[in-house]
């Protein structure tokens, strides 16, 4: 990508991306995607709230943590399936087919079902997440790739939120214990440390309960724009 480019995606999603603190909620569609390929015209999903495939313990885990942005803890962060939804100012003619990767199957339950939550004072980026069974790698368990990608949205969304837009340099993974599809684990980042543009975070995965420690892993983002 050309350092050009870069710089003025930069300065599109410096603009326009969505922050905690922000409105959130569902709203209506500017005229321009009134003749959407993909999504309905009256509304913009917001894909990280409870739905029917959701098990008892991804359903447990979200409540509690609503009741954590109650106190004012914790902050529930929406998530739509196409980033040009995350980021104002980009023309729609030009992304409205693109999909979020984690968010491109039509079907509930069957690939990437989550919600994050985000704790401003620790740093933290939480995601509750629930993988589906089009996420198979070894039989019955969950594709590393789809770990790896499940780490780095939440990872890099602490990163955003923390520092505006970024992009992924480095991502390094230990894979400790599988993860059983429809199994609920919790994705814990925190952002370590800043340094200029360098963006240091740590990640665990835990199953739901606490009991298994799935998966370590740190991630660098590089802060784009000036
Ligand atoms: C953009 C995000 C938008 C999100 C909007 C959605 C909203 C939803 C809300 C929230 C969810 C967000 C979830 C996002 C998660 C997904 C993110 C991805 O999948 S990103 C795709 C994969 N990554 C790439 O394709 C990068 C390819 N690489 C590059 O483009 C460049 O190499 C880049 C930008 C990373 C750095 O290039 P330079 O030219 O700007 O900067 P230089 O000078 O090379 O590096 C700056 C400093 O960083 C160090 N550095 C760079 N790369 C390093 C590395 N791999 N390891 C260690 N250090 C590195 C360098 O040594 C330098 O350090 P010294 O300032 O000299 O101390």
């Amino acid at each position: 990508m050309g350092a050009t480019m870069l710089r003025s995606c930069a300065r599109l999603i410096r603009r326009g991306i969505a922050l905690p603190g922000q409105p959130q909620s569902p709203r209506p569609l500017p005229c321009c995607y009134t003749t959407p390929r993909f999504y309905s015209p009256e509304v913009i999903r917001d894909y990280a709230m409870p739905n029917a495939t959701w098990s008892k313990n991804l359903q447990d885990l979200y409540n509690r943590y609503m009741e954590g942005s109650q106190s004012g803890a914790w902050e529930r962060i929406p998530s739509y399936n196409a980033t040009v939804h995350h980021i104002k100012g980009v023309p729609p003619s030009r992304t409205r087919e693109n999909r979020l990767f984690t968010r491109n199957l039509d079907q509930d339950g069957v690939g990437f079902e989550y919600s994050m939550f985000y704790n401003k004072a620790e740093r933290r980026m939480v995601c509750l997440f629930q993988p589906g069974p089009y996420l198979e790698g070894p039989p019955g368990f969950t594709h590393g790739g789809c770990i790896a990608t499940i780490i780095d949205s939440t990872t890099g969304a602490g990163a955003v939120y923390l520092c505006g837009s970024v992009m992924t340099a480095n991502l390094t993974i230990n894979y400790k214990n599988p993860i059983p599809l429809g199994h609920v684990v919790i994705i814990d980042s925190k952002v370590e440390r800043v340094e200029g543009r360098k963006v240091y975070t740590s990640c665990q995965i835990r199953s739901h309960d606490d009991a298994v420690l799935h998966t370590e892993a740190s991630a660098l983002f590089i802060k784009l724009g000036p």
